[in-house]
């Protein structure tokens, strides 16, 4: 596979591309191409918007002319990127600083058949895992699974974090629609106050506790289920009896000696932040939803494999979502993106891309090691709207620019009675204000009154989809996975490794060190090699 890299230095042809598009962005930054100039080009929004069935994209406010969107596709075909996102679906080593596949596509059905990886039928073994889902939750929820208090499970708590948690918990809530089967709770945070909220909602007799970690040594995960099984026990619950596990071939949880009600794999070839349409996602949705919902999910992200798999450059929703964000950061120098969707249900939507994004891409080096010529990635942060016009929108009109993506949903979820306020539904008054916002940022309005005076210039793309249906909120979830990969490619990072979280892992562990000797001797004095650390210690363990 070819290694190069709009962030890579020593590749002639890219640092010529790097040249033009530097110049290019000079040109945008003139005032002849101001959005209000390029927003009146004839044809601005049929060329700058793309769609497929149920999902559209509308770039025509982004800071952009057709030359810089030419010379953007140059550094995909210069990087292959597109090749290499049809390599990795079908089981290529695309993580090659960890030497694995990536295969969260494989999850949904996307890629040949059979995909052999390392002599395994990825799909056959997928599918099997998502058979024993399936029949799991079907007798949980016909009781034929119950508690060992012998009452049926109506809730289940998911302890993860990270990609063990994120995407199953965004698209819980995007489907709060649905015909809800058990509630599910998230246990995340080591913090105590957590497991507090948790157990002071819960019925302890009739809730299933879903274990969910890749490697089965997070520090929080297993903390958590430390203090859930010592609580259950307390309580004269035996907590093998209302756990399930969900972790990777090998783990020191995959452990037949070790009981538990079930448990599900996960393969090393999917990372955490990539994994919600595996059983990271399946076991809970389906627990919660019902199997069918969580399977038409998996429909949806299908649906946007395909595109992108299929699609040429120029139409590819993904790729030129990829290439937006590329010049937004690289060549616009925006210090951050946002998203925010016009929708409560995709609340935690912006939290999940978060992680997916800034963990995938916020990288200094090259797959090979070679120092990129700055680091990769930008900051992702959102929250929904109206909610974030009224709290951080001013910073966005006036101060710091950054670019945001804005997510309408054609149709609500909710199709009860609708009262009119100022002659609108609730839904129209959401539309009005995403509209209004988008319009706003990008045409300004000029006032003699400085401190009343919109520049406007400020790039936004509209993303709709239909509804807030599985299919829809999977094509949504893909859209931004492949988004991240295929930038991650163009870039020249890895975007499947995480090795920028492990120094903090490392130095919690020589923290803990001390604080367990105290706990075990009182009179034990901190020897932590910073004073500052030492300071904070004293002040945690005075009484
Ligand atoms: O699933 P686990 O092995 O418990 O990992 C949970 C999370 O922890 C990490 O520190 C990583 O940064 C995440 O990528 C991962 O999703």
């Amino acid at each position: 596979m070819s290694q190069t890299g709009l962030l890579y230095p020593d590749d002639s042809s890219i640092k010529h591309l790097h040249a033009k598009l530097t110049k290019a962005a000079q040109e945008i930054n003139t005032p002849d191409h101001h959005l209000r100039r390029l927003l009146d080009r004839p044809g601005r929004f049929s060329d700058f918007s793309l769609g497929i069935d149920g999902f559209f994209m509308d770039f025509s406010r982004q800071r952009l002319d057709e030359n810089a969107l030419s010379l953007l596709h140059e550094s995909q075909t210069l990087s292959n990127a597109l090749k290499k996102f049809s390599e990795m679906t079908q089981g290529q080593i695309v993580n090659p600083t960890e030497n694995r596949a990536a295969l969260h596509t494989a999850a949904r059905g996307t890629g040949p058949s059979p995909l052999l990886f390392k002599e395994m039928d990825v799909k056959a073994q997928m599918q099997q895992v998502n058979k024993k889902i399936e029949q799991f939750c079907l007798s949980v929820h016909e009781g034929k699974i119950s508690s060992a208090c012998g009452k049926p499970f109506t809730q289940a708590v998911v302890i993860g974090i990270g990609g063990s948690y994120l995407g199953c918990e965004f698209v819980y809530q995007a489907l709060a629609g649905a015909d809800r089967k058990m509630d599910l709770l998230f246990l995340p945070n080591v913090d105590i106050d957590n497991f507090a909220r948790v157990i002071e909602s819960i019925d302890k007799e009739s809730t299933l506790w879903i274990v969910i970690s890749k490697s089965y040594t997070t520090t929080e995960t297993m903390a958590n289920l430390n203090q859930v099984s010592t609580w259950l026990t307390n309580q004269g619950i035996s907590p093998e009896d209302h756990m399930v596990t969900i972790t990777a071939k090998g783990s020191p949880g995959d452990d037949p000696d070790t009981p538990v009600l079930a448990s599900f794999h996960m393969f090393d070839f999917i990372g955490g932040r990539y994994s919600v349409s595996s059983a990271v996602g399946g076991l809970p949705l389906s627990l919660a939803l019902g199997y069918d919902v969580f399977k038409r999910f998996l429909d949806g992200c299908r649906l946007m494999d395909t595109h992108v798999l299929e699609s040429p450059a120029e139409k590819n929703i993904a790729l030129t979502a990829a290439l937006i964000s590329i010049w937004n950061t690289l060549y616009m120098e925006y210090p951050a993106q946002a998203i925010i969707p016009y929708a409560s249900r995709l609340a935690r939507l912006s939290p999940h891309v978060q992680q997916l994004y800034m963990e995938s891409l916020g990288k200094s080096v090259s797959p090979e090691g070679q120092p990129l010529t700055r680091p990769a990635g930008t900051i992702i942060f959102g929250e929904p709207g109206t909610n974030a016009q009224h709290s951080f929108f001013q910073l966005a009109h006036q101060g710091n620019a950054f670019p945001v993506d804005f997510i309408g949903i054609k149709a609500p979820g909710y199709t009860g009675i609708q009262a009119l306020s100022k002659g609108v539904t609730n839904h129209q008054e959401l539309w009005a204000n995403l509209l209004a916002q988008a319009g706003a940022l990008a045409l300004g309005r000029s006032s003699d009154d400085p401190a009343r005076n919109f520049d406007g210039n400020r790039p936004s793309t509209i993303i709709t989809i239909d509804n807030l249906e599985p299919e829809s909120v999977g094509m949504l979830l893909s859209f931004y996975e492949a988004r991240t990969v295929l930038e991650g490619f163009i870039l020249g990072v890895n975007p499947f490794d995480q090795f920028g979280v492990e120094l903090g892992k490392v130095m919690a562990g020589d923290i803990r060190k001390e604080m367990a000797a105290k706990n075990q001797n009182p009179s034990y004095m901190f020897a932590c090699a910073s004073k500052t650390d030492n300071f904070y210690l004293d002040l945690l363990f005075r009484k």
